[in-house]
């Protein structure tokens, strides 16, 4: 099995998994980044403790990338504060980079080096964990699947390829915190389930910290272990992960000879049925999504069979547009999930 840090020469010590305490390593409060009329990030006030896999989630423009880089003291905020690993982080002030394995937005490298060059620029980087000797380089190339590619020069390799360097820059010192923006853009299918591998073994075996951001909420919903939702600046919902098959709706569609009919039916036997587009009807109480068998048998029973029953649920994609107010199915959209944190 890999393990992250190579085992060989001690190179690349990062801080001890087991050392941390179950504490908050990112603490943002009351932040705000306004440009002109833009509320960027607007009032957001977020933790994310020790071992989270924290995924910001939010269209285009949300505000992810301005809430990355107000993180890691890139830009200065119109309000608010950021602590990151314990510490203030303030514009301009490099501290947080050296201690955090990033990746924000597109990703750079040297074009005319090579990725081992490029790697092994940031494996010297002073203020980082000392590195020594080129093992964690080669490790890290592997652990990438960079090995083809190792004596590319980085203005060759395809946008999916430059990701992973990117990627690999942003492990090569087994950092405790990584914050990434975007980390499987340009990536295949394949290459999105490496990552998403790779990240998960990273926080499982090594309790590193992730905070990422997507606009791909199965990708994450697969990864994360808690989500906020990012709306125009605003944290607008926030819930751990495992809970979000409870706040995905579920219905009972129902086809008929006689919706009609069958409404009477079931109406008499305490069911609330409305009718669903363009026709059949829909049952969202939980007495009928848990035994639909009840419900066929009412309707056999009341002269109103019926001649199709589905047990539908709002895939994630619906579930986050509804979240975010832009429903895609109007059957589905109006009442609020239960067990949400709702932010006002
Ligand atoms: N330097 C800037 N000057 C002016 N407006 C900016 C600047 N940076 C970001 N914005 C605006 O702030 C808002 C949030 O942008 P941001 O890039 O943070 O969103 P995002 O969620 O990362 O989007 P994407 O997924 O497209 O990268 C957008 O309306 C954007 O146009």
């Amino acid at each position: 099995m890999h393990r992250l840090t190579p085992p060989s020469d001690g190179a690349a010590a990062g801080p001890a998994p087991t050392a941390r305490a179950a504490t908050d390593v990112i603490e943002i409060s009351h932040l705000s980044k306004r440009y002109r009329d833009v509320r960027a990030v607007d009032d957001v006030t977020l933790h994310v403790q020790a071992g989270q896999i924290y995924a910001l989630l939010g269209l285009n423009g949300a505000g992810k990338t301005t809430l990355i880089r107000l993180l890691l003291g890139m830009i200065a905020p119109t309000a608010g504060t950021v602590r990151v690993l314990g510490s203030d982080v303030t514009a301009g002030d490099r501290t947080a980079w050296a201690k955090v394995g990033y990746l924000v937005e597109t990703a750079t490298a040297y074009p005319e080096l090579t990725v081992r060059e490029n790697l092994e620029v940031v494996r010297r980087l002073p203020g980082t964990a000392t590195s020594t000797g080129n093992s964690v380089v080669d490790y890290i190339i592997e652990r990438l699947a960079l090995t083809p590619y190792a004596e590319r020069r980085a203005r060759a390799l395809s946008l999916g390829n430059l990701q992973r360097l990117a990627l690999a820059k942003a492990l090569i010192h087994a950092p405790g915190l990584l914050i990434l923006d975007e980390p499987v853009n340009g990536l295949d299918p394949a290459g999105v389930a490496e990552i998403r591998a790779l990240l998960a073994e990273t926080a499982h075996q090594h309790g590193t910290t992730v905070l990422l951001s997507s606009h791909l909420l199965a990708e994450v919903a697969r990864l994360a272990t808690r989500i906020g939702i990012l709306h125009h600046g605003r944290l607008i919902v926030e819930h751990d992960a495992g809970q979000l098959d409870r706040h995905r709706r579920r219905h009972l569609r129902l086809s008929t000879r006689d919706d009609y009919a069958a409404q009477a039916v079931l109406r008499a036997h305490g069911y609330h049925p409305t009718p669903a587009t363009p026709a059949g009807l829909l049952l969202t109480e939980e007495r009928a999504l848990s035994r639909p068998d009840q419900v066929a048998t009412v309707l056999v029973h009341g002269g109103a069979p019926p001649t199709q029953l589905h047990l539908e649920e709002e895939d994630l994609e619906s579930y986050f547009l509804r979240t975010i107010g832009q429903p895609r199915q109007a059957g589905l959209a109006g009442r609020p999930a239960e067990g949400e944190e709702h932010h006002a």
